[in-house]
């Protein structure tokens, strides 16, 4: 019989642990350094059992909230970027001084989308993760939200811990909230029941993830599906828990929600453009090009794209469509929308000799796409 999630997660030599805003601050929403320090307790004995541990934490901007005077999280990116500039050097200096007190060493890693988008960045980026553990320091990771900008964040942690957790070639990820699971429907609500296990994502039809996460979380349980959704494709188990109950998972004890690993592991890059990006427009392929990319994994010719809608640049993500408009593939495009026009419905070789060499491209190559 196959091992269970829960054991799977409890014999994880490499754990990545996202803990989220919630499970690190106080009712005013300013950072609780009890919470801080049980955390880390509970992960230095991970530790010292033997077991590598990434941990994504949030909490940069809850952490600089009290030093800037600001009464509750701010809502403009401005305020927050500089919340979280203040704040990220006071939490990790927190995570710092606590697993010093356990004997353990810890190292900061701030993470932009294209560090795990860009080929040449995500290996700088595993390499760096891969020489820490080997160090034996605990990479404390958070997105770098100063420099992040609003078109390109992650903007919850969740779906950063889910691509880390696949770029540090885990082998389980824990998601710690401020709630013990996901219940059918908001835990306030009557009747709401804890969800144990998810064998694959269909099993969620009919659990009501529609009511925000808590004041000062982002996204709710919508962001923690999706993250699990991302990490199980690639073959990853996931745990969803309250930070309480972490020592329990981590011991493959019947705690919160446990989503069984579905699928095989493929590129960080094409993970991030299937679940993370938003499409900047869309190209509608006649009926051969929807066979050749999604059944020969061929890439897409100008002639097989009928219709081209969005104002894209090169290099944007794209959604490519059947004729009934269903979406069948995302894939990075190759040229402007408005050079697409005057190249769709026509052969390759053509355009080369009525346009020139580099009209004689792909629309989107195969290993900027993925079928969804
Ligand atoms: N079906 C559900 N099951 C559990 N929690 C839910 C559900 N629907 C909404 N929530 C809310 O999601 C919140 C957790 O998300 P969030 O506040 O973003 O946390 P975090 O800071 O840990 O990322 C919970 O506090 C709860 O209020
Ligand atoms: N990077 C931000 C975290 C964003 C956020 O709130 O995430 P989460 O609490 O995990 O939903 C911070 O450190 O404050």
């Amino acid at each position: 019989m196959r091992e269970s999630t829960r054991a799977q997660v409890a014999a994880a030599r490499r754990v990545v642990v996202k803990v989220g805003s919630s499970s690190l601050t106080t009712g005013g929403g300013d950072l609780d350094t009890a919470k801080v320090a049980a955390l880390v307790d509970a992960l230095a004995a991970a530790r010292h059992a033997g077991r590598e541990v990434v941990l994504v934490s949030s909490g940069a901007i809850a952490a600089g909230l009290a030093p800037l005077g600001l009464r509750t999280r701010p809502r403009d990116l401005a305020t927050q970027q500089a919340a979280a500039s203040v704040g990220q050097g006071l939490l990790v200096e927190q995570y710092a001084q606590r697993f010093a007190a356990h004997g353990i060493t810890v190292g900061q890693v701030l993470l932009t989308v294209e560090d795990v988008t860009l080929q040449s960045r995500y290996r700088d980026a595993y390499r760096t993760a891969a020489k820490l553990l080997e160090l034996g320091v605990l990479p404390v990771v958070n997105e770098n939200d100063t420099v992040a900008t609003k078109e390109i964040r992650f903007g919850d942690n969740d779906r950063l811990a889910a691509l880390v957790a696949h770029l540090v070639h885990a082998d389980a990820l824990v998601l710690l909230s401020d709630v013990p699971a996901l219940y059918t429907a908001h835990p306030d609500t009557p009747g709401a029941e804890r969800v144990t296990d998810v064998a694959d994502p269909t099993r969620l039809v009919g659990v009501d993830v529609s009511r925000r996460g808590s004041a000062v979380g982002t996204g709710g349980m919508v962001t923690k599906i999706e993250a699990a959704r991302i990490a199980t494709s690639a073959g990853i188990p996931t745990l969803l828990t309250s930070a309480a109950s972490v020592a329990g998972a981590l011991a493959g004890e019947d705690v919160g929600t446990a989503f069984a690993a579905t699928g095989k592991r493929r590129p960080t890059r094409l993970l991030w453009l299937a679940h993370v990006s938003d499409a900047q427009g869309r190209l509608v392929l006649d009926a051969g090009a929807v066979r050749a990319v999604t059944q020969r994994k061929a890439s897409l010719l100008p002639a097989g794209v009928t219709a081209v809608v969005g104002a894209f640049s090169a290099g944007d993500p794209v959604d490519l469509v059947d004729p009934d408009g269903a979406v069948v593939a995302r894939g990075l495009v190759s040229y402007d929308a408005s050079d697409l026009p005057g190249m769709i419905g026509q052969r390759t070789g053509a355009l080369g000799d009525e346009l020139g060499a580099q009209y004689a491209r792909v629309v989107v190559h195969r290993d900027a796409l993925v079928v969804l």
